[in-house]
């Protein structure tokens, strides 16, 4: 056995996209959530220093099946890709990461005849999502039922350019801000799906309860660094009596914490709020009569 499979032995597995969009917010979640490695030049594998754990580095779309056969336990890809590679059977979906948001559309030409789905009867389209598109094709013309077939080419990159080169007549690929797409004078006429990054876990049982343990931890560990960017702790201090009307606007996760101040009728509060309504919450507690509004950014958390 060389010495690479003998160091593996007994680690839980963990597949991470070896580069590309999802890369680097992978790496930060690794380091929020205290996994450390190093990874040498040469390797897509890298050894955890802190848990008896390896990271493997893998293209995002091999790692959908990589954790659904069972032969890595933990993984993180894009929606997409595990619908692409038809495994929803057998991985579960554990955590949304919140990045690598984008969607799956159906592109043509701006100008040309080609503006609806229906359209495209007969016609080629060009991809790399050749499973989702060809079966969202086939079922059209099946409904149809006229016999005509649109045709699937697969594309490994640079879709966006495969109308303007007379190669096909539509392609189906991602969208974010629509940039790609519109420079080559493309535009969406239909989204097969919408995605974003998330953790996914094997169906498949892994070697030990040790494992399973170590599993458990890790997603609680992930599931902590994302709350702690979602949330934030915001503190104040009101008047008792404006106490109720301030709350509705920070009702926090479970219960705001609330403290008597030495002053008479004055209390403290403590509560987490999502980041994403924190200035209408502001707002809120600013009219409610609440005073010295304290917002703390989360380092970490566990929820
Ligand atoms: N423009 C985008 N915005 C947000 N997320 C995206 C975007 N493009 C792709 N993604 C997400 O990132 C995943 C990986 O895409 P990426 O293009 O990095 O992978 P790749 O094609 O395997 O890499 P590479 O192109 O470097 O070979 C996609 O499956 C999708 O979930
Ligand atoms: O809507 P936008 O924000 O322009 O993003 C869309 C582009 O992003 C993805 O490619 P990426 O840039 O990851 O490169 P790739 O084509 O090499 O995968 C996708 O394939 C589009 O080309």
């Amino acid at each position: 056995m060389d010495l690479l499979s003998e160091s593996l032995k007994g680690r839980l597995l963990f597949a991470i996209p070896k580069k590309g969009r999802l890369y680097e917010k992978c790496i930060e979640l690794l380091s929020g959530a205290d996994i450390q490695f190093t990874r040498s030049n040469r390797l897509d594998i890298a050894l955890s220093r802190n848990h008896n754990l390896a990271l493997v580095f893998l293209p995002a779309s091999d790692i959908p099946r990589f954790v659904g056969e069972g032969n890595v336990a933990l993984g993180i890809t894009g929606q997409d890709m595990i619908a692409e590679a038809a495994v929803e059977n057998l991985v579960t979906e554990v955590l949304p990461l919140g990045f690598g948001k984008c969607r799956l559309q159906i592109q043509t030409p701006e100008r040309g005849p080609l503006q609806k789905v229906e359209d495209l009867a007969g016609k080629t389209i060009a991809t790399s999502f050749e499973v989702l598109s060809g079966k969202f094709f086939s079922k059209l013309d099946e409904q149809r039922g006229d016999g005509v077939s649109t045709k699937v080419e697969y594309l490994d990159g640079s879709v966006e350019a495969a109308c303007t080169l007379g190669v096909a007549d539509a392609i189906v690929d991602l969208v974010e801000s629509g940039e790609t797409m519109r420079a080559a004078g493309l535009h969406a006429i239909h989204t097969l799906m919408t995605s974003e990054a998330v953790l996914i876990q094997s169906n498949k049982k892994v070697q030990n309860e040790d494992q399973e343990l170590l599993i458990k931890k890790i997603i609680s560990r992930i599931r902590g660094v994302m709350a702690a960017k979602k949330y934030v702790l915001c503190n104040y201090n009101i008047e008792r009596k404006h106490l109720d009307a301030a709350i509705k606007y920070t009702p926090g996760r479970r219960a705001p914490t609330v403290s008597p101040l030495e002053n008479e009728g004055w209390v403290a509060v403590s509560s987490m709020v999502e980041r994403k309504q924190l200035a209408e919450s502001m707002d809120g507690l600013e009219n409610s009569g609440a005073h010295d509004i304290l917002v703390i950014a989360l380092d970490n958390c566990r929820v």
